[in-house]
């Protein structure tokens, strides 16, 4: 079984550490944070749920030990600051940027192996830096942002048309941003049934489409913090493909050379997430407006890449 490792004891580290104990996806978890006594703290109230909801993962939380994360299988990187209402996931980017490359280099250290997992924001960019950074393989660094767009696209797809969201299938593509995530409503399906034939109203799914692309602006105005139930639980489902080898399509961020016609980029693409991290990108035709968002995407997210140079963090 394998060790896992979350940096980060906030909203959506801690939520993803008690995501994997209770479904015991990891026989070891370590929950790290620079804060005092946080992870311990968490670490301990998770355990204390263990006979309320019967498991037995071994865990530890500590606070910027780095020597208790050696040998982790996987390091989720979850550290850093979350946007208040108003803000863009882009504007996090001078905060969070020395955050992820400090962390991403310690884990190093300790976990040359370890298949690591970027969340904190603005992701694409952080996933960028990371594997930069580190000059770790491709399939080693990725970052989680499409498989969270997809489940809200889903949950949307099913309010909207009124089916179980465990009936529906759809994909968001592209950058984990407000206005460049692209969901793929040409390849949504409720039961292989494609959403398309099932609404024939295109303003019901031009809404759907509209709040998945907003739909972590839309919770943190809700909240006055961004979301952590879904990231963190998209993040743990994204760590049992890992561990348990299932070979899952997952929307995810990931290193391009050549693929979807772009090049020296990460952002998000179908992937097969196994043992090995990011094993393979899946290509998909897109239809023409699909591929033109895409460009735009790429666009958006090499703009972002490029302020970590001049934020000399590349
Ligand atoms: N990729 C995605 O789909 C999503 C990304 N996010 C991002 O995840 C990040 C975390 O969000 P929340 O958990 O809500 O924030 P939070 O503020 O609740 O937690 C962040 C934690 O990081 C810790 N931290 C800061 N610097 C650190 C360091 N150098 N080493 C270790 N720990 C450190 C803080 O002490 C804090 O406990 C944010 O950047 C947020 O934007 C949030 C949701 C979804
Ligand atoms: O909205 C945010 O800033 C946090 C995030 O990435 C999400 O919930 O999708």
């Amino acid at each position: 079984m394998a060790k896992v490792t979350v940096v980060g004891a906030g909203n959506v580290g801690a939520t993803c550490a008690n995501v994997l104990a209770t479904r015991e996806v990891c026989s070891e978890l370590v929950l790290l944070d620079i804060k005092e006594g946080v992870s311990e703290g968490k670490i301990l109230d998770i355990f204390q749920t263990a006979t309320l909801m019967d498991f037995d993962t071994n865990m530890v939380g500590v606070t910027n030990d780095y020597a208790a994360t050696a040998g982790s299988d996987v390091v989720v990187i979850t550290s850093g600051m979350p946007r208040k209402p108003g803000m863009t996931r882009e504007e996090l980017i001078g905060v969070n940027a020395g955050i992820v490359k400090t962390v991403a280099e310690n884990i190093l250290k300790h976990s040359s192996k370890a298949i690591i997992l970027i969340v904190s924001n603005p992701m694409d960019p952080m996933t960028y830096l990371a594997l930069k950074a580190t000059g770790l393989p491709k399939n080693q660094v990725f970052g989680m942002g499409g498989a969270l767009d997809s489940a809200r696209f889903k949950c949307y797809l099913s309010k909207a048309l009124g089916v179980n969201s465990n009936d529906v299938d759809g994909m968001v593509i592209g950058g984990h941003g407000d206005t460049t995530m692209i969901p793929l409503v040409s390849k949504a399906s409720v039961k292989g049934v494609p959403v398309t034939e099932l609404c024939k109203d295109k303003a019901v799914l031009d809404k759907v489409v509209a709040d998945t692309m907003v739909g972590g602006a839309t919770l943190t105005k809700l909240l006055g913090t961004s979301a952590w139930y879904a990231p963190g639980a998209a993040a743990a489902m994204v760590v049992e493909s890992i561990v348990r080898d299932q070979k899952k399509i997952v929307p995810s961020c990931v290193y391009l050379e050549g693929e979807y016609g772009q090049q020296d980029i990460c952002i998000g693409v179908p992937t097969v997430i196994g043992r090995n991290g990011a094993e393979k990108v899946v290509e998909v035709a897109l239809t023409a407006e699909e591929k033109e968002a895409f460009e735009k995407s790429a666009e958006a997210v090499r703009k972002t890449n490029a302020i970590l140079k001049e934020i000399n963090v590349l």
